[in-house]
C-alpha cells in the first residue's frame, strides 16, 4: 500500500464515563486507501472510539488530526461545531449498526440518496435523480424500488441504501459500526461482498468496527485488539490473526476458530 501522508491522525485519545475508561490512550495513524478493523468484545470501547473519533461525544484528552482535501490538517477537537458538521457531510460518512439510524424512513430511496446531493450543492434535478438511480445500481437494489419508503424494504437492502446515502458524497473517510450486524448469514455475506467491491474500487480509507473475526479478515489491511478501553495488540490483519501475541487476542481467535 502506498503510503504518503496519514489522512487521520489519532493520538491519546481518552474518553471516561464515571469511573470507566472507556477510550484509555488510543494513537494510530490511517492511511489513505486503508482499511483499519478495530475488534474486540462487548464494552471493550469501539462504538465510543468512533463516536470520540467522529467528535460526536466530547473527549477528556487526546488529538484528532485530519488531512481535508485540500491537504489543510484539521484539528478535530477544536473545529467549530458547524465547520464540524459540514465536513461530516462532504468528507466523512457514518455508517450505522442499524440502517434506520441512518436512513430517513418518511421519505423515497432516491430523496435519501438525492438530498446528500442537495447538501453538497448539487441543485440540478435531472442529475441528482440520475446520480440517485446510478447508486442504486451501485448498491444492487432495483430501479423499481427508486420511489419507495425505505420503511418497506429488509434489512439487508436498508443497510445498502445506507451505504449509498453515505458514499454518493464521496466521501473520503467512513466510519463503519458493526455494518453487518443484525443481518442473517446470507445477507451478510452478500453485503460483505459488496462492501468489499466499493473499498476497493472508490479506494475508500475505512476505520471498522465489529466483533466478528470474519469481517476483519475479508476487509480489513490492519487490525486494532481493544479490551477495556486499551488496545491491546495492533498490525497488519493477518500477522495479527494467525499469530496472536496477547492473551486476549489468543482468546478471541481460538473462540472463532471451528474444532
Ligand atoms: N453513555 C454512556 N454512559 C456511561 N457509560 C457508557 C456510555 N457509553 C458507553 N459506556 C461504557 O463504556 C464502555 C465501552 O462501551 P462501548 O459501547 O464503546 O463498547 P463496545 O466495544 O462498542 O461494545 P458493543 O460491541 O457492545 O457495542 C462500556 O463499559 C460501556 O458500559
Amino acid at each position: 500500500m502506498k503510503t504518503t501522508e496519514p489522512l487521520l491522525k489519532i493520538d491519546g485519545l481518552t474518553k471516561r464515563f464515571g469511573a470507566i475508561r472507556a477510550c484509555d490512550r488510543i494513537a494510530f495513524d490511517l492511511y489513505p486507501g486503508q482499511v483499519l478493523g478495530i475488534i474486540g468484545e462487548s464494552g471493550s470501547g469501539k462504538s465510543t472510539l468512533l463516536k470520540a473519533i467522529a467528535g460526536e461525544i466530547p473527549v477528556d484528552g487526546g488529538q484528532v488530526l485530519y488531512r481535508d482535501r485540500t491537504a489543510q490538517l484539521i484539528n478535530l477537537r477544536t473545529l467549530p461545531e458547524a465547520r464540524r458538521r459540514q465536513l461530516m457531510k462532504t468528507e466523512w460518512g457514518f455508517v450505522q449498526q442499524n440502517p434506520r439510524d441512518g436512513l430517513r424512513l418518511q421519505v423515497t430511496a432516491g430523496a435519501n440518496i438525492g438530498e446528500r446531493l442537495l447538501d453538497v450543492g448539487e441543485r440540478h434535478y435531472g442529475n441528482i435523480r440520475a446520480e440517485a438511480l446510478a447508486w442504486l445500481n451501485q448498491v444492487e437494489i432495483p430501479d423499481a424500488r427508486m420511489d419507495d419508503l425505505p420503511s418497506n424494504f429488509s434489512g439487508g437492502m436498508q443497510q445498502r441504501l445506507q451505504l449509498a446515502r453515505i458514499l454518493v458524497t464521496r466521501p473520503r473517510l467512513v466510519l463503519m459500526d458493526e455494518p453487518t450486524g443484525g443481518l442473517d448469514v446470507s445477507v451478510q455475506a452478500r453485503l460483505l461482498d459488496l462492501l468489499r467491491s466499493l473499498v476497493r474500487t472508490l479506494h475508500l480509507s475505512v476505520i471498522l468496527v465489529t466483533h466478528d473475526i470474519g469481517v476483519v479478515r475479508l476487509l480489513a489491511h490492519r487490525l486494532l485488539v481493544m479490551q477495556n478501553g486499551q488496545v491491546v495488540e495492533a498490525g497488519l490483519t493477518d500477522q495479527v490473526l494467525d499469530d496472536p501475541h496477547h492473551p486476549y487476542t489468543q482468546q478471541l481467535v481460538s473462540a472463532t476458530l471451528v474444532p
